[in-house]
């Protein structure tokens, strides 16, 4: 396989996602090259990546600043942006100033935010370092932070200036990530590219193998089935008429609910995936989707080792966790469903004895 492939993103503002081995020649061509300072923004659990990055950039006569937050979800807070915000302030950084973000999607969200609201917004390269951000984190310009009441309910649409995916950086990343990132480019498969469950359906171990050439084409494959959805309708306004950006939101609504629900201990890729099998119920109970192709979604997310159901006795709780979501207008929940596969379209306002069967079907 090449060495280097790059997917362009199409948007106002076009960046290309570079996927390869050892990429670390790449950053400083990404770099704005009128950025003096460059605030690297790294987990703590990735301390030697970030402080490497920035002794690359003071070496290449930058003036290089490591910020260090909390590893997963709980980096994603008012006071983790307002720490970096401080830090950022203290260096004096400008618009010409540039960030890079380095880590899960949890970090590449904040790192992301803090580049949107900083100044009201400056450049910002990302280096996403686990199956989940290289596919889709890190790629279309989505930031937030979380609030008590639900997930991503603060951040601004603001897209990078280019996405580095090492691939060897994911020599170190724990199978059940690897399985959380899976079930976002199995999303990816369902809502548009179906090569992608072929793939899967054909060897889940060799796709579970993070140097397999396999994964790296299922993970291009989903990068490049987010940069085509992104280009036509970055803001998800979904203006042509057509379901838009939402349908990146597969799998979501629930996801979500179960997240917080869960105190975000249970992975992002495993509540979307039982959020993606009580979508596609809901669907088949709404007569768009036949019981074949919900039956696949369970066996092609379950053949990865990802969840396929969840417990029964906290649908009240799960409803009102998905008032929130960001789909929702005014008290209408809209879920995104399959009208078949790779035709994704949105449900408004099923009926809440239709929800509550759906959610029955998972909760056996
Ligand atoms: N902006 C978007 O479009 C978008 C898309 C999908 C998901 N997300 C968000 O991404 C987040 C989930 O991201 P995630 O699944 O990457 O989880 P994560 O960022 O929480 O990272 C998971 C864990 O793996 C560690 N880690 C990261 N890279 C590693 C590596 N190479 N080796 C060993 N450990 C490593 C992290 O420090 C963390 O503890 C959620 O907050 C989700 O909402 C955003
Ligand atoms: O990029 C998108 O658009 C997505 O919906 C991708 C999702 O995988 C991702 O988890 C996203 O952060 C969810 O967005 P939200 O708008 O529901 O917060
Ligand atoms: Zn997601």
């Amino acid at each position: 396989m090449a060495e280097h492939t790059r997917i362009h993103v199409a948007t106002d503002a076009p960046y290309d996602v570079v996927v390869g081995t050892g990429l670390s020649n790449e950053l400083p061509g990404l770099l704005p090259a009128d950025a003096e300072r460059v605030a690297v923004i790294h987990p703590a659990s990735m301390r030697g990546l970030g402080e490497a990055i920035r002794a690359s950039l003071t070496a290449a006569g930058r003036e290089g600043h490591a910020i260090e937050i909390p590893d997963g979800e709980s980096a994603k807070t008012s006071d983790v942006a307002a720490f970096c915000w401080s830090v950022l302030g203290r260096a004096g950084f400008t618009r010409s100033d540039a960030i890079v973000g380095v880590g899960g999607g949890a970090a590449t969200d904040l790192a992301g935010f803090v580049a949107a609201t900083w100044l009201r917004g400056v450049r910002h390269v990302l280096i996403p370092t686990t199956v989940l951000g290289m596919v889709d984190a890190a790629v279309g310009g989505k930031t937030a932070i979380d609030t008590p009441e639900g997930k991503n309910l603060v951040g601004a649409f603001h897209e990078p200036v280019g996405v580095l995916c090492d691939l060897t950086l994911l020599s170190t990343l724990p199978v059940n990530e690897v399985r959380s990132g899976l079930a976002e480019v199995v999303k990816c498969g369902f809502i548009a590219d179906p090569v992608i469950l072929e793939r899967v359906e054909a060897d889940p171990a060799v796709v579970l193998d993070v140097r397999s050439d396999v994964l790296r084409e299922v993970v291009e494959r989903g990068i490049e089935v987010k940069a085509r959805v992104v280009a036509g309708d970055l803001t998800e306004t979904g203006a042509d008429g057509t379901v838009g950006r939402e349908a990146l939101n597969y799998g979501h609504t629930l996801g979500h609910a179960i997240e917080r629900y869960e105190k975000y201990t249970l992975r992002h890729g495993a509540a979307v995936a039982i959020g993606m099998v009580y979508a596609a119920e809901l669907a088949r109970l709404d007569g768009r989707i036949d019981a074949e192709l919900v039956q696949r979604h369970r066996d092609v997310l379950g053949s990865v080792g990802l969840p396929t159901g969840y417990r029964p006795g906290v649908w009240d709780e799960l409803l009102a966790g998905m008032r929130l979501d960001k789909k929702s207008r005014g008290s209408q929940l809209r879920f995104v469903v399959l009208d078949a596969l790779a035709e994704p379209g949105i449900f408004p306002g099923p009926d809440p004895a239709l929800l509550t069967a759906a959610y029955a079907e998972i909760s056996r």
